[in-house]
């Protein structure tokens, strides 16, 4: 198996058959509905609130609310369906989980899509989880992560999950990779790939993404839809607090295994650091999808699937020359 990561690979161009790249659909279909990117905000406190989640739906993306307010859970769904948009949140694989999704049952507050999140998806507590969510909510359309390989990809979807997250370890305020030796961390793209080649359900990538190329990247190596956290903290909507040095703005970032989020040092696999300030998210979102939309001329097509079938080179180490 051949080890690269974002920064490793060039997608080869393919003639242009567009007129403009506004004809270029960066749409994906993700469970029922339909979005306008491939692109879905980090579920961390860092990353999305309440407020967020409201203008993400109302616009079309994707978003999935975090879960370390767990009380705020169902009174979240409530809020979303008062005002006619769909819910999505997460859930651990804990005791009080299930009490939470019977509670849900019982209120008849389904969300439209539940994402299973926990550092290290391929477990048995996981495969749990997902077979009483689908019994009490088949309904809802349920991702579990996170994984790093084919064979959990596979025991996830065959236990009922409709979508799974690849990534263990990649992320920018990670630190598995460092405190475990574990992990995707330098070759998130190569797994991405492995794991594709097994799926037969979407898969989310997690983790990584630096660039705005590298969500065309993701598609090219199988990611229905890619979930991205420090590129996507710094905004004026983003919940971390404003931090100003020298002149420069800053927001926090925080992992969701950091001591900050945990409130103490027990199991830490996170950092918190600092993310440059870029302004109000629509616009990084608009960027990505015009820059997205220049990926699918350069692959010689219209849509997402075209990006999926072009050529690919490695190119070790050589692409930043210049840049950076
Ligand atoms: N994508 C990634 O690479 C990573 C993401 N995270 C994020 O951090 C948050 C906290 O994650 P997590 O610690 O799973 O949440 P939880 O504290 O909810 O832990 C999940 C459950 O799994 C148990 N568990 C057993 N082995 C592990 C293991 N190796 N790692 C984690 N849990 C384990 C935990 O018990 P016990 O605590 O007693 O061991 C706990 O009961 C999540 O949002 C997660 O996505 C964290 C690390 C890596
Ligand atoms: N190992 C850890 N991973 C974490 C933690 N908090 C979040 N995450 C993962 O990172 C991605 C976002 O990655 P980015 O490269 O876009 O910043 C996020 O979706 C989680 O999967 C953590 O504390 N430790």
């Amino acid at each position: 198996m051949e080890a690269f990561d974002y920064n490793d690979i060039q997608l080869v161009p393919n003639k242009c058959i567009i007129k403009s790249r506004k004809e270029a659909d960066t749409s994906i279909k993700f469970g029922s509905r339909t979005f306008k990117i491939p692109v879905v905000p980090a579920n961390m406190q860092s990353v999305i609130n309440e407020q967020l989640a409201i203008w993400l739906a109302q616009n079309d993306y994707y978003y999935v609310m975090h879960r370390f307010q767990p009380e705020k859970r169902a009174d979240f769904i409530k809020m979303m369906h008062d005002k006619k948009l769909f819910a999505s949140i997460s859930v651990g694989i804990k005791d009080e989980e299930y009490t939470f999704i019977d509670e849900l049952v019982k209120q008849d507050l389904i969300p439209e899509y539940i994402t299973i999140d926990v550092a290290h998806g391929h477990s048995d507590y996981v495969i749990k989880m997902i077979k009483y969510i689908k019994d009490k909510m088949p309904d809802s359309f349920l991702t579990a992560g996170n994984v790093a390989t084919p064979e959990a990809v596979r025991e996830l979807e065959n236990a009922g999950a409709d979508a799974t997250k690849v990534g263990v370890g990649p992320g920018r305020a990670c630190i598995t990779k460092l405190k475990t030796g574990f992990g995707t961390g330098g070759w998130q793209l190569a797994a991405l790939r492995m794991c594709s080649k097994a799926a037969s359900k979407p898969i989310i990538a997690d983790g990584g993404i630096r660039h705005n190329g590298d969500i065309a990247k993701s598609v090219r190596f199988g990611a229905s839809m890619v979930m991205i956290g420090s590129m996507l903290a710094g905004h004026e909507e983003s919940p971390g607090n404003v931090i100003k040095i020298d002149g420069k703005v800053y927001k926090q970032y925080w992992g969701s295994a950091s001591e900050v989020q945990k409130g103490g040092h027990h199991n830490v696999e996170g950092k918190q650091l600092l993310v440059p300030y870029r302004g109000s998210i629509k616009d990084t979102l608009k960027e990505m999808q015009e820059d997205l939309q220049s990926s699918i001329s350069y692959a010689g097509g219209k849509n997402l699937q075209s990006i999926r079938l072009v050529d690919y080179v490695i190119v070790k180490s050589s692409i930043m020359n210049g840049d950076i």
